[in-house]
């Protein structure tokens, strides 16, 4: 069964489209990574899985159902941002305490466990934490909801990398245990890429890529070496990015599908085939067409 099902989803504010006629499929069990630079459109999109928003036009269904209003999604979902609307006057504690009422799966012992381990007081109320360790506490709720469909917007904001190394082992260890369909959205893929399966790249409110992991990691490469060797490389409409490496060499960035016989002469002549880490490869999909910034200070 599908969990999230999209068809020409779109979300207007004013003149701004955040999402534009996105059509898309999540199934059952799966941990999923939403990027996109920023204004991409996730948190809009995550909104709308979580039935906090109406859809300007196109469907929208979760667990089979429209989600604005709707209980059945509202009882089995959850979705963290760094401003999870936690009543302010309860101390870390009572809140633990009362979200039993509201997620039937919740585990109790994992949530204090964890509060342990990151040494956040239960007795302190949560607008006194720094912002890294609100961040940890709503992701520690997210986890420990244990909802059927989970989704944590920008889980990792203001975390510490030894916070967050910690984050994603936990993600991943209670996914592992407890398996349920996760979106995480990160500008940090690089960091969150081991734990991920699928990854869902936004641009400008449209669906870029919805693929594995791996295969997002073999959609580009690079290829350094002298601009003689690359010149009919420079010749396909497979380029995407090229700089110069001194006087007469170059690095190019293309899409993985040149053919066989030109990567065998590229290879007799010395260029260099190199693979690109993922989060680079969304940069490259997403690059607007304004140049790089440099050209912000060529401009006479
Ligand atoms: N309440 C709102 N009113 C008007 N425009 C909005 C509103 N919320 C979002 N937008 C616009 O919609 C677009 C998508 O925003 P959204 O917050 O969904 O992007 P995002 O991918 O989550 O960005 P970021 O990575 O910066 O958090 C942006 O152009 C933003 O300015």
């Amino acid at each position: 069964m599908h969990v999230i099902e999209t068809e020409k989803l779109s979300k207007v504010y004013g003149s701004a489209t955040a999402i534009d006629q996105l059509s898309l499929t999540i199934g059952e069990n799966k941990l999923i990574g939403l990027i996109g630079r920023n204004g991409a459109g996730k948190t809009t999109l995550m909104k709308l899985i979580a039935g906090y928003l109406l859809p300007s036009a196109g469907q929208i269904k979760v667990f089979g159902e429209p989600p604005f209003n709707n209980l059945t999604v509202s009882s089995n979902m959850i979705l963290t941002n760094d401003r999870l609307p936690v009543i302010p006057t309860l101390t870390i504690a009572e809140i633990m305490d009362s979200m039993a009422l509201f997620y039937p799966h919740w585990d109790h012992g994992l949530a204090k466990r964890l509060c342990q381990y990151f040494e956040l007081n239960s007795k302190v109320y949560p607008n006194t934490l720094s912002k890294g360790q609100q961040s940890t506490l709503y992701t520690i709720i997210g986890i420990a909801a244990r909802c059927p469909l989970t989704m944590l917007d920008e889980p990792t904001t203001g975390m510490d990398k030894a916070v967050r190394k910690d984050i994603y082992r936990v993600l991943l260890k209670d996914y592992l245990n407890h398996p349920r369909t996760m979106i995480i959205s990160s500008h940090l893929l690089n960091e969150l890429e081991e734990i991920l399966e699928e990854i869902i790249l936004l641009d400008k409110g449209q669906k870029k890529v919805h693929l594995p992991v791996e295969e997002l990691s073999r959609l580009v490469i690079r290829l350094r070496g002298k601009k003689d060797a690359l010149a009919p490389v420079l010749e396909t409409k497979l380029v995407i990015d090229q700089q110069p490496l001194g006087p007469d060499s170059l690095t190019v960035v293309v899409k993985n599908e040149l053919p066989e016989d030109l990567l065998r002469s590229l290879r007799q002549q010395q260029v260099e085939i190199l693979s690109v880490p993922t989060d680079e490869t969304c940069v490259y999909l997403t690059k607007t067409r304004q140049g790089g910034i440099d050209d912000v200070f060529n401009h006479n």
